[in-house]
């Protein structure tokens, strides 16, 4: 379907492109009551919602897709967040009974386990029944990119592993093409020789039109930061996004042998929910 029609035309006509690529009709709920009356924007939709409260309100709604009984992938960052406080929540008030949660950092395991959730891993729960995320980025097809906060890895394991991978975003992460926020495409990387890993992503990378950049992520204090795994981030950036054939792009970066994962995460996202800043909640489906 995509190859009938511009993107580039779509994006200038139509505000959420992704309704256009999405498989299945999106869903949409009305606007949320907290979200501004007489704040709108002119088309009846109020802008009263902080970020933080679309980000919860998407969060709330994929949890109800929670079933006692099921194994949870718990994702990271502060959208996740939001889930893991509510998951917690029902399992405290008794609405439901064995979750085993299997997080995807070492922070939220630590989360999850303060707000009483049961963890498990992989190892254990090789199939996982539902996995809720966050993401930095939403194409049209639900590919994303993911790991700005530096735990792509055992997000992709363990929401690869999952039979559902619902990804919770407030409005602003969607975009036309995966990069297009100019904002960081994460690789984790071997420390081992990791200069000679960015020169390699370089030199590949080159050959995409719009790529202006890899730089070694650094923490505040100066110091490589380092994943979970004992890793380093290579953030590769993008003037206006990737072009091109993802898988064909994604394969050329895991051939390097110095990368371990990269933070584009191709055809596994399931479901895709969406709160506005009017609190309305739109779904997409694979
Ligand atoms: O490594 C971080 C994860 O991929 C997060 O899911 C992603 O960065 C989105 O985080 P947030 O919900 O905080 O925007």
């Amino acid at each position: 379907m995509r190859g009938a029609v511009c993107p580039q035309t779509l994006d200038a006509a139509i505000p959420l492109p992704h309704l256009l690529f999405a498989q299945k009709p999106p869903t949409t709920s009305p606007p949320h009551p907290d979200a501004g009356a007489g704040a709108g924007d002119g088309a009846g939709r109020g802008t009263g919602l902080s970020q933080e409260e679309q980000k919860r309100i998407a969060a709330h709604r994929a949890v109800e897709q929670v079933e006692s009984g099921m194994v949870v992938g718990l994702g990271t960052g502060s959208t996740a967040a939001h889930a893991l406080d509510r998951l917690g929540e029902l399992l405290r008030r008794g609405a439901l009974r064995d979750v085993v949660g299997i997080p995807t950092s070492l922070k939220t395991a630590a989360h999850a386990a303060a707000v009483g959730i049961p963890l498990s891993d992989l190892d254990s729960h090789p199939r996982v029944d539902l996995s809720i995320d966050g993401a930095d980025e939403v194409d049209p097809s639900l590919n994303l990119v993911k790991g700005r906060g530096g735990s792509l890895l055992r997000e992709k394991m363990i929401e690869a592993a999952s039979d559902r991978f619902v990804v919770i975003v407030d409005d602003s992460k969607l975009v036309p093409r995966l990069g297009a926020s100019a904002l960081a495409v994460p690789v984790e990387v071997v420390p081992f020789c990791h200069n000679y890993t960015l020169t390699q992503l370089k030199t590949l990378l080159n050959q995409q039109p719009h790529f202006s950049g890899a730089k070694l992520r650094t923490a505040a204090d100066g110091s490589p930061f380092l994943t979970d795994n004992s890793n380093y981030i290579i953030d590769l950036y993008f003037e206006d996004g990737i072009t091109g054939d993802l898988n064909a792009i994604s394969d050329g970066i895991l051939r390097l042998t110095g990368v371990v994962e990269h933070g584009m995460f191709l055809g596994i996202a399931t479901e895709v929910i969406v709160a506005n800043k009017d609190g309305s909640v739109v779904v997409l489906n694979k």
